[in-house]
């Protein structure tokens, strides 16, 4: 069985599998003694690991050891690429994008051929459009949920607020109102965005990832939850590599 890893700056996701099933997923985090979670039985059946990252080289190579010590197994990365199977990354320097976007680009575009745009919804936001030629036309980086949360409890002296997940967007009338109404309000301004630009560029769905993706499909983004994105298009990528 082969392990792959989503790792965020946040969390990490993996999931076991083999060509054709997944056998079990979880989530785990690099700061815990065990970062996957995965039970000693689930650990033995591993034979080899990819991995999709996004965290500091530091944070990189201390994953790397720790998985290979865990499973006992050689470990792969893999990165952002120009193109694949009839998919085009716009970016000129293809090394500067997050590998999650492409990964879950692939993954999407292994499914969706009519022209998609794909959220992920995690320590940051990314949005990217892809057209049915395969195109990557480009996308957003934006602050996540938490990010933003985080900033202005930092950086603001006198906002004291509980923060909460309600979808609320009505004027608040207290800083807590005001804090989180002001999340989902703008929010629900990007989601209006993403809409319109859907239609403009003629993409027919719009998938989405990420631990915030519920949040945003609860405020109105007509996306279709698609959790395992990144590793699916981590799964088709290792099997392309790896077969023949
Ligand atoms: N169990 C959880 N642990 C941490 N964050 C969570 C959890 N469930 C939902 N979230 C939300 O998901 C966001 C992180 O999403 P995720 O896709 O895991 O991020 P990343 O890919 O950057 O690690 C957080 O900002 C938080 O709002
Ligand atoms: C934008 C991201 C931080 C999103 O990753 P996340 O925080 O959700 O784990 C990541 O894709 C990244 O580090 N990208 C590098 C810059 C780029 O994609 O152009
Ligand atoms: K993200």
């Amino acid at each position: 069985m082969n392990l792959f890893i989503d790792a965020g700056n946040t969390r990490l996701k993996w999931c076991l599998a083999n060509q054709d099933e997944v056998l079990a997923s979880g989530t785990g985090s690099l700061e815990d003694e065990n970062p996957l979670g995965m039970s000693g039985e689930l650990i033995g059946k591993v034979v080899s690991v990819a991995i999709s990252t996004v965290a500091s080289e530091e944070r990189r190579t201390h994953l790397a050891g720790s998985v290979e010590k865990l499973c006992q197994a050689p470990v792969r990365f893999y990165w952002s690429e120009q193109s694949r199977n009839g998919l085009m990354n716009a970016y000129q320097d293809v090394s500067r994008m997050g590998a999650d976007r492409w990964h879950g680009m692939y993954g999407a575009w292994l499914d969706h051929r009519q022209g998609f745009a794909v959220l992920d919804a995690g320590s940051a936001v990314t949005v990217d459009y892809v057209d049915r030629h395969g195109q990557h036309l480009g996308g957003y980086i934006l602050p996540g949920l938490q990010m933003m949360l985080r900033s202005l409890r930092t950086d603001a002296a006198r906002i004291w607020f509980d923060p909460d997940q309600g979808l609320a967007t009505d004027p608040g009338k207290s800083t807590g109102e005001c804090v989180n109404h002001g999340l989902a309000w703008l929010s629900a301004a990007m989601i209006e965005r993403v809409i319109a630009d859907a239609r403009k560029l003629s993409l027919s769905e719009i998938l989405v990832t990420g631990g915030d993706a519920d949040r945003l499909i609860g405020l109105g983004l007509p996306g279709i939850s698609r959790p395992d994105l990144v590793l699916s298009g981590l799964r088709a990528i290792h099997a392309e590599e790896t077969s023949g």
